[in-house]
């Protein structure tokens, strides 16, 4: 089942179109990445589904119920940590979930009990300071925490890593994992290895419409090919190498800079034969040789205007 459905969505802001047509769906127990450059329009999807932006055209699904722009009854089937979550500095964690808990009306011992679970799931048990005082992944961990306070079926997250040190980022990621055991999330993110690390779906954003879906894994093999890399001492080595008429058809889509040359290859091994044989008949002498594996990040570069 689909937690979530977007269908022919379309939003402008004035005459700048941010949304055309814009369609995707997030199965129930995956994470979803939603990637697209900055300003693409990832927010608005997310304010849109949310119901706090109206839309100019199109439809939204929660769990199969219909989102109204002004009418928030779907969202209690959401939770939310946005780009910048905002916090009462002066607080300490459990005071800021209690007062979250008692906004929406649950029972004190559940606060408690649940308060106490997720700020242990989110590595905050033992913090007891104000807020005011936290970095920002702690900011950014407590965020879920309260998004997570409902128990949503869907946690939406806007760009929930980008502003991270590595650290903050892996804990976000690890945490972001455990919850998947408990519910969907969407995931917004500009940050593609974060996208792989942690993703069983993604859909590219570009142009106000997904032009990309499907699971990492087919995008890769689908999209994108390994590559071999002949890294050389200097430039004049690696134009030589460039212009070598063995290339052939390889010539139209090899990537160069001043002292490496990137060549696709469907069949690395023969691709890095080729490069040797190069190597030899030239008596040219590479600093380093390599393949890789196609990257999420080539693919987007792809597929984005
Ligand atoms: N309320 C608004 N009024 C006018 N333009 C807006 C408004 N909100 C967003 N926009 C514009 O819509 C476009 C999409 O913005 P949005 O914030 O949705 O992008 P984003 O993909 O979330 O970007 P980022 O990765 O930078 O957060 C941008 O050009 C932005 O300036």
């Amino acid at each position: 089942m689909d937690i979530l459905t977007i269908a022919g969505l379309g939003k402008a802001f004035g005459n700048q179109c941010v949304l055309d047509d814009l369609s995707f769906s997030v199965p129930e127990g995956s994470i979803y990445g939603f990637i697209g450059k900055n300003g693409s329009g990832k927010t608005t999807t997310m304010k849109i589904v949310l119901g706090l932006l109206q839309a100019d055209a199109g439809e939204i699904t929660v769990c199969g119920e219909k989102v109204l722009y002004g009418d928030t009854r779907t969202n209690r089937f959401i939770g939310y940590l946005p780009d910048v979550p905002e916090f009462y500095g002066f607080m300490t964690p459990k005071e800021y979930l209690r007062l979250c808990g008692e906004i929406t009306g649950m029972p004190t011992t559940l606060i408690l009990s649940k308060s106490e679970e997720l700020l242990d799931l989110v590595g905050l048990a033992d913090a007891k300071k104000r807020i005011g005082t936290f970095s920002r992944g702690m900011k950014q961990r407590l965020g879920i925490a309260q998004a997570l306070l409902n128990e949503p079926r869907l946690l939406i997250c806007d760009e929930p890593t980008s502003a991270l040190d590595p650290i903050g980022r892996r804990e976000i990621l690890d945490i972001l994992l455990k919850v998947k055991e408990r519910t969907t999330v969407l995931f917004s993110t500009h940050v593609l290895t974060d996208v792989e690390a942690i993703c069983d779906r993604v859909g590219i954003l570009d142009g106000g419409k997904i032009v990309l879906t499907g699971s990492v894994a087919e995008l890769k093999n689908t999209y994108s090919s390994h590559s071999c890399t002949v890294t050389f001492r200097t430039p004049a080595d690696a134009a030589v190498f460039q212009a070598d008429p063995q290339l052939g058809d390889m010539k139209t889509s090899l990537r160069a800079n001043d002292h490496s040359v990137t060549l696709p290859a469907a069949d690395p091994e023969q691709t890095m034969a080729q490069i040797i044989r190069i190597l030899g008949d030239t008596g040219l002498v590479p600093l380093r040789l390599e393949t890789a594996e196609p990257k999420l990040e080539d693919i987007f570069l792809e597929v984005i205007r």
